[in-house]
């Protein structure tokens, strides 16, 4: 029998978690798919980049030797031998006052040390030749991108872990990773359970409510990057969940449970993890919503037994599945960004036990405010909408004014808030 416990400090339980550890599993996936993923092996320079001499701009490369009497009163004039577009060779080599036109991102031609801009020319046509002229005189070097200049052949560019981001993706390409190798993503299965419960295309019926956690649960993992597996909703009984639970250990990582953890008749959780032969790091948190918040370890597998109440089994799945889920995932910042705010109304609940607030944080003024978005109950769903960060309100207090500082955990990008910067169109015009 699994016994109910004292419950335990909200930083222990995540702490549990975080010690279970995944077996690393890799996989290669195409470039295309690789943004947002982790990269699983270390990527070092096969080349230099660029991998030849080559020119910045749009002009005429010569030998700077041939320009040094070149001044605005006595021009000096080159003759125009050939022309090279980027990606081409020219392959002769060039020599006393010859010039080549060349173009951005073209190899300098053999002979050649400088670019002179095409502004800074004149052309002009003499029977059926090319020639330019220029008023001054250039040093070697000038305007040449050299072979290495970016990146040198050896040089460790990426880490094992490296979060792929469009930068990444550019230097994979231009290393030639058509393929990437990068953590799998952790296979999430979910299960909800109550004889309560209908699906979203069912009609309601007297007792009844819809299985909304399980779809909240599901969008919360591909907001973690992970992959779903749904197993369907079960009714209270007891054999048929225990043999579904089985059933979904045999395909996922991860497997996450709504309802039936509290102390119900109908509860099986505890007995279905006894039946399977799970191990229960926590039963018991202490922490308002989501203090049932259960999880257990079996064979390599976690299992996160949630609330029933949507709140509660929302800030259960962020609290303690997400960052072990972006763990698994070649994560090392796996948990939620923690901010400074001030507390934008009253909250004035007692506090037993450290509350995650669903709240809206967003910027005022360049201050971070934290409003708490509405209904608060554990069963509540309206306030998950507005929802973009926890705040955090310690335990052992009566109640939190307007003003004060808090925590908050951002679950999201501060999108649509007022940022700072969000006027950039007005100050750089
Ligand atoms: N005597 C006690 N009763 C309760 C305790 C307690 O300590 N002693 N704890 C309370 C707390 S705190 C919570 S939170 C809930 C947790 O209950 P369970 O996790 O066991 O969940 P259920 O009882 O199955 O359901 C709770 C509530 O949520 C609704 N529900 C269930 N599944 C879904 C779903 N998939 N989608 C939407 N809503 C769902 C269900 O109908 C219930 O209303 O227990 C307290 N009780
Ligand atoms: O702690 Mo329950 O888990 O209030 O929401």
């Amino acid at each position: 029998m699994v016994e109910r416990r004292e419950p335990i400090a909200v930083g222990d339980a995540v702490q549990r978690v975080m010690e279970f550890a995944f077996q690393e599993k890799i996989e290669f996936v195409p470039l295309l798919q690789a943004h947002g993923r982790f990269l699983a092996e270390e990527v070092a320079a096969d080349d230099d980049v660029p991998a030849f001499n080559r020119s910045p701009y749009d002009g005429y490369a010569i030998r700077a030797i041939d320009s040094q009497e070149a001044n605005s009163e006595d021009p000096v004039t080159f003759h125009v031998v050939g022309e090279i577009g980027a990606g081409f060779l020219f392959e002769k080599e060039v020599g006393f006052r010859q010039a080549v036109r060349i173009m951005t991102g073209a190899p300098i031609p053999k002979g050649c040390d400088a670019v002179v801009m095409l502004e800074l020319t004149n052309s002009f046509e003499e029977n059926n030749q090319m020639y330019m002229s220029i008023k001054r005189s250039f040093q070697a070097g000038t305007n040449i991108s050299y072979k290495g200049e970016d990146i040198q052949k050896g040089e460790i560019l990426l880490n094992k872990g490296q979060y792929i981001n469009p930068g990444v993706v550019a230097l994979l390409a231009t290393f030639g990773y058509d393929q990437v190798p990068v953590f799998r993503k952790t296979i999430v299965g979910v299960i909800a359970t109550g004889s309560e419960l209908l699906e979203p295309s069912e009609s309601l019926q007297p007792g009844k409510i819809r299985n909304s956690n399980a779809y909240m649960i599901m969008a919360q993992i591909e907001r973690a990057g992970a992959t779903v597996k749904y197993f369907g909703k079960f009714s209270d009984n007891l054999n048929q969940c225990i043999e579904v639970v089985k059933k979904a250990l045999q395909e996922v990582d991860i497997l996450i449970t709504t309802g039936g953890v509290s102390v119900g008749d109908y509860d099986y959780l505890p007995a279905i993890y006894e039946a399977i032969g799970a191990n229960v790091l926590f039963n018991k948190v202490a922490m308002r919503p989501g203090s049932v918040t259960t999880v257990a370890q079996r064979d390599g597998q976690l299992l996160f037994g949630l609330s029933g109440n949507p709140s509660a089994c929302y800030v259960g799945f962020e609290l303690f599945a997400r960052p072990i889920i972006r763990e698994a995932q070649g994560s090392k910042q796996p948990h939620l960004r923690k901010e400074r705010a001030v507390l934008g109304s009253d909250f004035k609940k007692a506090n037993p036990f450290t509350r995650f607030v669903r709240g809206k944080a967003f910027y005022q003024n360049g201050q971070l405010v934290a409003l708490p978005s509405g209904f608060d109950k554990s069963s509540a769903v309206s306030s998950l909408v507005e929802a973009n960060a926890l705040i955090v309100l310690p335990g052992g207090s009566r109640g939190y004014e307007t003003g004060m500082q808090v925590d908050v955990l951002l679950l999201e990008d501060l999108q649509g808030s007022e940022w700072p910067w969000n006027n950039i169109v007005k100050s750089y015009r």
